[in-house]
């Protein structure tokens, strides 16, 4: 088989002869070999061309060789690409100049008359330090990028409202102690969101998050889920499994849902909070922990007291510092942003070219009442991104698909659970989709007059 070559070398001499010679003997070993007599051209030669190296003549300027022009051109090849590789050639070597052409940056250095041999080991050495330094910049850049990420990933908390500062300087205030948090908010509110955000701005940030959705958890596994437990302890216990206290051991514990614990389990978590230790299910050798507790839920928890629903000492334990998220309703001023965020996340996600949310899109969303908060307002523009031809998203990209997938959801609704403005909400919505948005269509379908359906638009901010 025939050895495939490589590498792409620019040969820079005032002396023609001896670039036709070079270029003969070294096309025979690498895969691209440019010449040039002109060193002025050296930068646009760059720009044009990725060379691994670069082998350059000392001096250009006829009867000068002090190698002062070598060491120019080496000064500026390095400040354009600060990976080249550049290797020296000088009929008038000596050791200094070598010394110095290495101290300035330089790779190696080669001697005229060169012997072939010697010249290719000297480029396949130089070949493969570039390839090591281009492998380093290549990590160096991916590591940029995830330290911009990760940074970026406070800033991915979006929200410029009055409400949304407070929410921020709490959680400056709080990450760095090890307090306890509970956090309140209606469901898609960013809780999750605020919980990382805490744990990475803490001093526990190297250590796990480890999350729990009690909410989902079954009273029969929550010990094992939360505590472990031992090989055998149940029939389904076929290995010993480490449990959700434990993992987060020396980092941060985050118990989602945690207004939906039923009292009995509220009682274990309380222990365990208590004597800050676990003992797996099937042991009796407790186990040291060492967490930081944030926790969430979106139900009234401060009111499920009165009702006995929620322990009181139990809420005391979690709630050294509430952090209450505002639904997306509290704070309308931040859909421009929090539209516009998404339209770029998922315009690059999907490999799309849009935008911005047109004005009359963003009124559009300013008079919905998002029930699903900022997640149900990701999840449309995430729809709509994909669904579009517009470069601006407008308000039927969104509210159609919204309409339609309602009127899915509302088919499985039964009537009985409904009052009266539910149902003129549902006959609304149909009418409007049915007559493709047309008022007029619309409110006659409904025995209304044009006006009457617009103030009935306007109070269910439909
Ligand atoms: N302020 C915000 N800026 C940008 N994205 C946000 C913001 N708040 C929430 N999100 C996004 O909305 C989605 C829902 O957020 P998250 O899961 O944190 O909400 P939650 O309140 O924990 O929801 P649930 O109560 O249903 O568990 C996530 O994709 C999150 O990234």
């Amino acid at each position: 088989m025939k050895e495939q070559k490589s590498g792409k070398i620019l040969v820079v001499d005032d002396n023609e002869d001896l670039l036709k010679a070079a270029k003969i003997f070294l096309k025979r070993h690498f895969g691209q070999v440019d010449t040039e007599t002109n060193p002025d051209l050296l930068p646009i030669l760059m720009v044009n061309e990725q060379y691994d190296v670069i082998l350059l003549d000392m001096n250009f300027t006829k009867d000068v060789s002090s190698g002062q022009e070598g060491f120019y051109w080496l000064d500026r090849i390095l400040t354009l690409d600060s990976s080249a590789v550049v290797v020296l050639i000088t009929a008038y070597g000596d050791v200094n100049t070598a010394v110095k052409a290495i101290k300035e940056g330089a790779t190696d250095f080669v001697l005229k008359p060169w012997e072939n041999e010697k010249l290719l080991a000297t480029l396949n050495a130089a070949l493969q330090l570039r390839q090591s330094k281009m492998e380093v910049h290549e990590l160096r850049n991916q590591n940029q990028q995830l330290y911009q990420d990760i940074d970026r990933k406070f800033k991915d908390i979006i929200g410029q409202s009055a409400v949304m500062q407070k929410v921020f300087e709490t959680i400056e205030r709080v990450a760095g102690t090890d307090a306890n948090v509970l956090i309140l908010g209606e469901n898609g509110t960013g809780k999750e969101l605020i919980a990382r955000a805490i744990h990475r701005h803490s001093k526990r940030h190297r250590e796990a998050f480890v999350g729990v959705d009690l909410g989902s958890i079954t009273s029969t596994l929550f010990e094992s889920e939360l505590f472990g437990h031992k090989k055998g302890a149940f029939t389904d216990a076929k290995e010993d499994r480490t449990g959700r206290f434990e993992q987060a051991n020396k980092g941060t514990l985050f118990l989602d849902e945690i207004g939906n614990l039923p009292l009995p389990l509220q009682a274990k978590l309380l222990a365990a909070l208590q004597n800050r230790e676990v003992t797996r299910v099937g042991s009796n050798k407790p186990v040291q922990i060492n967490i930081r507790l944030i926790s969430a839920t979106n139900m009234p928890i401060n009111s499920m007291i009165f009702e006995n629903t929620f322990r009181q000492d139990l809420l005391y334990r979690i709630n050294t510092i509430e952090i209450r998220l505002p639904s997306l309703k509290e704070r309308l001023e931040d859909i421009p942003l929090l539209a516009n965020h998404f339209i770029e996340l998922y315009s690059k996600k999907y490999n799309k070219d849009i935008r911005k949310a047109s004005e009359a899109l963003i009124t559009r969303m300013q008079k919905y009442h998002w029930p699903g908060n900022i997640r149900e307002l990701q999840h449309s523009i995430e729809r709509a991104v994909i669904m579009t031809n517009h470069s601006v998203l407008q308000p039927e990209d969104l509210f159609i698909q919204k309409a339609i997938m309602m009127e899915k959801q509302e088919d499985l609704v039964s009537l009985d659970h409904l009052n009266i403005e539910d149902v003129e909400k549902i006959l609304i919505r149909k009418a409007l989709h049915k007559h493709n948005g047309h008022i007029t269509r619309a409110a006659e379908e409904l025995g209304l007059t044009r006006s009457s359906l617009y103030r009935r638009l306007e109070r269910y901010g439909l």
